[in-house]
């Protein structure tokens, strides 16, 4: 693939199903919360459609899913649950995407910024990063509860641009579901769509990119740099 310089150019990733396969230890996690209160495990695929908008937000589907009825105290109580076994198993079998770091050293080279727009509390977001190794390659890494309103809101990108000091007429965001090309498209930011994640689908834009591996990624990203 020819190199492109990206000097100048920032490039925004969302964390869970975009940058690492988080969902086996999300579903582990979740799963000990629901067992531990008495409700039934939930199936691993359907967990992956459960992903995207923050551990509260899994929480309150698993219940859903249970039929349990629930008010914000108990989402809260088990959600200490979820953070405290969370914590300590999260990088247990959680990756990189095949090509997510190969990809992100070559965009480095090339002179682009790379940051971490995710759903995900902040500290959560670190320790994944930091366990794998990534932390490093990132500018900034922004999580839901260091910005007064997460994705959707376009503001959650334009802050996390901001932290890592480009300019949002020079950024991408790549990102797996309708919540992140909401964000991008509030945000004013081209999108590229990864199907690799989890999901759902984006609402369908023709000017959206979709890249099936990191390798489509990098080449929407140099078209949309060119
Ligand atoms: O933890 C979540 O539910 C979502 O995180 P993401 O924004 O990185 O996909
Ligand atoms: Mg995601």
């Amino acid at each position: 693939m020819p190199a492109t310089d990206l000097t100048g150019w920032t490039v925004v990733f969302d964390l869970d199903g975009t940058l690492v396969d988080t969902a086996p230890d999300l579903h582990a996690s979740l799963n000990h919360c629901l067992e531990t209160a008495g409700l039934t495990p939930v199936p691993f695929d359907a967990v992956r459609g459960m992903i995207g908008e923050g551990a509260k937000a899994m929480i309150r589907k698993g219940l859903s899913w249970n039929e349990a009825p629930h008010e914000a105290h108990d989402i809260d109580v088990l959600w200490e649950t979820f953070l405290t076994h969370y914590r300590q198993n999260i990088c247990r079998l959680s990756r990189p995407f095949p090509d997510a770091v190969s990809v992100l050293d070559g965009l480095i080279g090339d002179g682009a910024t790379c940051a971490v727009c995710t759903n995900k509390t902040q500290i959560l977001a670190e320790a994944v990063l930091d366990g794998l190794n990534l932390s490093g390659r990132f500018a900034a890494i922004v999580g839901a509860d260091s910005v007064p309103s997460k994705k959707p809101d376009g503001d959650h990108i334009l802050r996390t641009i901001q932290a890592a000091g480009g300019a949002a007429g020079r950024s991408i965001m790549i990102g797996d579901s309708q919540t992140d090309e909401r964000a991008a498209r509030n945000a004013g930011l081209p999108f590229v769509f990864v199907t690799f994640g989890y999901g759902p689908d984006p609402e369908t834009d023709p000017g959206n990119a979709a890249a099936s591996s990191y390798c489509d990624v990098r080449s929407a990203i140099n078209s949309l740099a060119a």
